[in-house]
Order: structure tokens, then C-alpha cells, then sequence
């Protein structure tokens, strides 16, 4: 999809306006990224790096521990990403790396439903949407350790 429209396109802009606040003085890769609640709410994220650089934080892991550190884990629906060189108002479309999508797999066994997956330019100006299951095929997931109890009480 180009240009996205609606709920969508503001939440690129919030991942967009996230990246501002990205802790990059390694990588100078600033990423921003953006969870969407089923009531709208948006919580935001940046990446977060460390001079210990294997520790490193991406802006998708933090946006979702955000979202559970407000409780709000199980009522995620969608995150937007979106980086690029710190330099630079653009940036490539980019993709969760694997770490961020084992993350998002549990997010979306905690919520019982697909978390759509929107990855823009640095612009916004391209986006393309991707499912969970198709970044993670045969994803290892919360019920092969025969627990249910990720799953939140209702
Ligand atoms: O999807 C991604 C890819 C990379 N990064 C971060 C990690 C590191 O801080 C920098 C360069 O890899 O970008 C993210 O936050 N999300
Ligand atoms: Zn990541």
C-alpha cells in the first residue's frame, strides 16, 4: 500500500514522531514505533541502545513493554515501525529483525487476536502490512510449554 490513510497513517505519524526519540549514538539508526489499542489508545516507542551494544533496545519491544507495563498487552491490534539514519528525514521500509517478532508472537497469543503489522518508509509514504504468521512462520508460542497462562483472565 502507498500512502495510508485513517487510524493508520496516525499511527505511522506517532511512530514517526517516536523515532525523534530514538537512543542511537552507536548505530545513528533511529526507529520509532507505535501500538495501536482496540480503543485507539496509541503508546508509543524508540529504539534504545546501550554501550554494552548487544543489549540494545528496537523502538518495537519497547512500544510493546509499554503497552504492558499500562496493562494494556491483551488490547493491542496493530504497531507501526519506521526508521532510517539519524541524519536523515527518510529511511528504507523496515521489517521487525526476529528478536521483535518472537515479541509480537507473544503479544498476540496474550491478545487472541492478529496484530497487523505496519512497516513505513521513513517519509510514511510507503507502507506495507504484514501478519505475525507470515513473519514468523512455525513460531515457537506460549502453548508448546503446555501452560495457558499467558492467557489473561477475563
Ligand atoms: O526493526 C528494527 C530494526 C532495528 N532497530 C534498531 C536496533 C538498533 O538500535 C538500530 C540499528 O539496528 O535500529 C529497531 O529498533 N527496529
Ligand atoms: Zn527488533
Amino acid at each position: 500500500m502507498s500512502r495510508a490513510e485513517g487510524p493508520i497513517s496516525q499511527l505511522i505519524e506517532a511512530a514517526r514522531m517516536a523515532r525523534n526519540n530514538g537512543y542511537a549514538p552507536y548505530s545513528r539508526f533511529t526507529v520509532g514505533a507505535a501500538v495501536r489499542l482496540t480503543d485507539g489508545e496509541i503508546i508509543a516507542g524508540a529504539n534504545f541502545e546501550n554501550a554494552s551494544l548487544g543489549l540494545s533496545l528496537c523502538a518495537e519491544t519497547v512500544a510493546l513493554a509499554a503497552a504492558n507495563a499500562q496493562g494494556r498487552l491483551a488490547d493491542v491490534e496493530a504497531i507501526a515501525v519506521t526508521g532510517g539514519p539519524a541524519d536523515a528525514l527518510d529511511g528504507p521500509v523496515i521489517t521487525p529483525c526476529g528478536r521483535c517478532r518472537q515479541i509480537l508472537n507473544e503479544a498476540e497469543q496474550v491478545a487472541g487476536r492478529s496484530i497487523s503489522i505496519y512497516c513505513a518508509d521513513g517519509k510514511g509514504s510507503t507502507v506495507v502490512e504484514h501478519s505475525v504468521a507470515a513473519l514468523l512462520p512455525f513460531a515457537f508460542n506460549p502453548n508448546d510449554l503446555g501452560t495457558t497462562s499467558h492467557r489473561k483472565a477475563r
